[in-house]
């Protein structure tokens, strides 16, 4: 590596930017890989794994820091804790750096931003975590299953706790063991423009790998591409990057000849473009969102497909809009939400989301269903989702929402191939957990206007 130091000072900025001021470790990552492209492979690599591999397992990595510090986790100096979690989680997890220079390293580290007196406390702590690490004690999954959960897989108790009322513990262990494993990425084949034989030569011609999804005949996963723009069979609207449980949405909707579908948190676009190509140039696709950033990239995804009914609209889904009054066979609600389905993807999501603002999130949910629900014609249908676990978002917004608005769940079996019917499919919703399905963590709701 060119200069170690200045790559952990990379490294240790991110997750200061991430951890401490709130930023989104997806957006903060993007930025840096791109700002030092003129690294070589195995930098950027050793940047993307101790970022990521750290807030990953940042409860983890905090349990044992409190077994060898007299200083708390929480009332460290931001710099310093950050220097110890990422140090902690090298020596815990990445046999290829010798400890002794971790520690080196964080020593250093701290000397740089200007902690001369603490350097003795980065070493005392960092080395008495290299020599002992194999005698940490750990909770056990018998005798305190919460703690077990939420330090083997860092995840929050509080979310957790939600879970467990919910679901039994393997079912819980799953959905945890899944935030840590490397995932595929969903696309979408447009087969109005290739075929799927084309589109899967055409991929693994850039030596992408591919292999088929269980539950769409035009889903696929891919992996192993760097840049999705630079993948021949995007660049010529062949495909949509999207996970299969978004995928589902649209099939649940099931837009029939001519329907006019109105999206009204649409972006970055996914559900709607998939409803603009199921219409094959029938009907029409309003895509709105709530910032000209958003319709913007929506825009720009219709120009690279081209030639679609749809268009992107800039609208607040919470202001009511007299002129949508029953306009629409299809509504989408594809709601904000916590995003504690798709934390295998963003990692930082369990540790900024709260109850509070998970409570704020429900309101906000309630608030854009209470308003757009008018716009769905009488018989026409309101599809609700979220990419969330939570109960509160999900299942208990739908039994509020019938007890207060002419609708009614609808089955969603005949949209659905076997593997995904289940207890509640009949009954008009799915939920999917990650680990379980394979999928990210998704609600879908069929709700038909019966007035
Ligand atoms: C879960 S995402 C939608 C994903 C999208 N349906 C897709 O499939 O690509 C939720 C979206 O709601 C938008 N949103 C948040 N508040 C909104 C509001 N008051 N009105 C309209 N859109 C809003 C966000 O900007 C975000 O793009």
């Amino acid at each position: 590596m060119t200069d170690v130091v200045n790559i952990r000072e990379i490294i240790l900025a991110a997750l200061m930017e991430i951890l401490e001021e709130e930023q989104y470790s997806h957006i903060v990552l993007r930025e840096v890989l791109e700002k030092y492209q003129y690294l070589d492979k195995r930098e950027r690599a050793f940047i993307s794994r101790v970022s990521e591999g750290t807030l990953e397992n940042l409860i983890l990595i905090d349990y044992i820091i409190e077994r060898f510090s007299t200083v708390s986790v929480a009332n460290m100096k931001p710099a310093i804790r950050t220097i110890l979690r990422m140090s902690v989680y090298q020596l815990k997890f990445m046999d290829s750096v010798p400890d002794s220079a971790v520690c080196n390293e964080g020593v250093k580290l701290a000397q740089r931003k200007g902690f001369f007196s603490l350097k003795g406390f980065v070493n005392g702590v960092l080395r008495s975590v290299a020599r002992n690490m194999d005698k940490v004690v750990y909770p056990q999954a018998e005798s305190q299953p919460l703690e077990y959960l939420s330090v083997t897989y860092s995840m929050p108790e509080w979310i957790l706790k939600e879970w467990l009322e919910v679901y039994d513990f393997d079912t819980v262990e799953k959905i945890c063991l899944d935030t840590h494993q490397e995932k595929m990425t969903s696309v979408r084949c447009n087969l109005d423009k290739a075929s799927k034989e084309e589109i899967v030569e055409s991929l693994k011609a850039q030596g992408i790998t591919v292999k088929e999804n269980p539950y769409l005949k035009y889903a696929l996963d891919i992996g192993g591409y760097n840049y999705i723009k630079a993948v021949e069979a995007f660049k010529k609207g062949w495909l949509q990057v999207q996970d299969v449980s978004s995928m589902l949405a649209a099939e649940i909707a099931a837009p029939g000849w001519g329907s006019y579908c109105i999206d009204v948190c649409a972006a970055p676009g996914g559900k709607s473009l998939h409803l603009a190509d199921m219409l094959r140039g029938s009907g029409y696709v309003e895509a709105r969102d709530v910032t000209d950033y958003k319709v913007k990239l929506m825009q720009e995804n219709i120009e690279r497909i081209g030639n679609i009914n749809m268009s992107a609209v800039l609208m607040d889904a919470t202001v009511f809009d007299a002129e949508s009054v029953e306009k629409a066979d299809i509504l989408i609600a594809d709601v904000p939400c916590s995003g504690l389905g798709v934390m295998g993807k963003k990692a930082d999501i369990k540790y900024k989301m709260t109850p509070a603002k998970q409570t704020e999130i429900v309101k906000l949910q309630r608030k854009i269903l209470d308003t757009v629900q008018a716009y769905v014609k009488k018989g026409g249908v309101l599809i609700y989702s979220t990419c969330t676990i939570a109960a509160a978002e999900n299942q208990y917004n739908v039994k509020w929402f019938l007890e207060n608005y002419p609708f009614r769940l609808e089955s969603i079996e005949p949209y659905l191939c076997d593997e995904l019917k289940g207890k509640t499919t009949k009954a008009g919703y799915l939920q999917l957990l990650p680990g379980v399905n394979e999928s990210d963590g998704f609600f879908i709701a069929r709700l038909k206007r019966i007035d």
